[in-house]
């Protein structure tokens, strides 16, 4: 993989306050589409401000392949970068709320960015036809922005990004402010996008990620918890799930009411049973459970779903060992199970791991 950028070592401190950004490195590959991942306060902003020139870092450097040392901390003007600040030509940039003039047209303001990337006036008018039919809103370059959509806005954003064909377009979360049908427009013109150019761009949506990217860079705290090939992230992190579900309805609040007066609810049956299936093992003379210490051996965790205490997720080691003794488990536990499912974990589950375990 030929690299595009190198990031080493970026750290940044505004004021007296903790440090935003510690000891940041990464590589884009040319031709890649990273995502940039994390909680809220992570960071990312903060990097991609820093990558467009915004705000300069206190330490640590970014390079571009074919343009030699471009940012140093406490080098350049303005914008924070050295070398004349030339690599900013190579990054079209699309901010978490762009800003525009809602007194222009949609053809006007792109070709007013045009021309501030040094464009001719011919050149810029054309260039500006051509990006906003290519972003879909072609039909409407004559009318002012301030009647614009978000959708309509953002994709305005991506024209105006786009505009001096960059080389690596970075995008601030953005899909974040759309309506679905917006959102699954823009993504599909991103996934279009991606095939020309290198992209990174952040999101708290981490299906999203897993639609688009190759790469990922997980952030937690201002620093990279998480890199790599999602392909490779994802085979090394992989493991397997049981989705299982039982019904509700045997749940009486109003225990005189139930016939099964003095039982627990299967709810709590349910979440008694799963602690028992990672407890520690127990021997079997002891045990009240049947095949506890087998289950201990090929089940690693549970996790309930939060929205739902009848619904939970088995990571395993053995899925046929491990469904094999679930369902026996279920059937002498008399569980009313509903659903019974096998997977893998998703990128939302390596996310959760990777930020609360730091
Ligand atoms: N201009 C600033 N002055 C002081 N602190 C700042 C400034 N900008 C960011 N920070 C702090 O730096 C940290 C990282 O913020 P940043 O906006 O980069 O996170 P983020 O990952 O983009 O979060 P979000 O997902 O909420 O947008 C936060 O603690 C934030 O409060």
């Amino acid at each position: 993989m030929e690299k595009l950028l190198e990031v080493q070592g970026l750290s940044k401190q505004f004021g007296s306050s903790a440090k935003a950004l510690q000891d940041v490195s990464f590589k884009l590959g040319e031709g890649r589409c990273t995502a940039l991942l994390g909680p809220n306060g992570a960071g990312k902003t903060t990097t991609i401000r820093i990558l467009t020139g915004l705000l300069k870092p206190s330490s640590g450097s970014i390079r571009f392949r074919d343009v030699q040392q471009v940012a140093r901390a406490g080098a350049g003007a303005g914008a924070g970068m050295g070398a004349g600040g030339d690599h900013r030509a190579l990054i079209g940039y699309l901010p978490q709320t762009p800003a525009f003039h809602g007194w222009m047209s949609g053809l006007e303001f792109a070709q007013y960015a045009a021309e501030l990337c040094g464009m001719g006036r011919r050149e810029a008018a054309q260039r500006s036809v051509e990006l906003l039919e290519r972003v879909g809103i072609g039909a409407a370059g004559k009318r002012r922005i301030a009647g614009y959509s978000g959708g309509m806005k953002q994709r305005l954003g991506l024209a105006q990004a786009l505009i001096h064909r960059p080389k690596l377009l970075i995008l601030d979360e953005p899909v974040s402010a759309l309506d679905p049908i917006g959102r699954r427009e823009v993504m599909e013109l991103l996934g279009e996008l991606k095939r020309e150019m290198t992209i990174l761009f952040s999101t708290h949506v981490l299906h999203d990620a897993e639609e688009l990217c190759d790469d990922v860079l997980i952030m937690e705290s201002g620093r990279i918890a998480l890199q790599g090939a999602l392909s490779e992230i994802r085979a090394a992190n992989r493991e397997s799930v049981l989705l299982l579900e039982i019904e509700n309805e045997n749940v009486n609040e109003n225990e005189n009411e139930n016939e099964n007066a003095g039982q627990p609810a299967a709810r709590e049956a349910f979440v008694q049973w799963l602690q028992s299936l990672v407890a520690p093992s127990v021997s079997p003379a002891r045990s009240t459970a049947p095949a506890v210490t087998a289950a201990n051996s090929c089940i690693i965790r549970y996790e309930l779903d939060p929205l739902n205490s009848c619904a939970a997720k088995l990571i395993v080691r053995d899925i046929g060992e491990a469904r094999r003794i679930v369902l026996e488990q279920l059937l002498a536990r008399n569980l009313p199970v509903t659903k019974l499912e096998i997977g893998y974990s998703t990128l939302e589950d390596l996310f959760l791991k990777v930020v609360k375990h730091k």
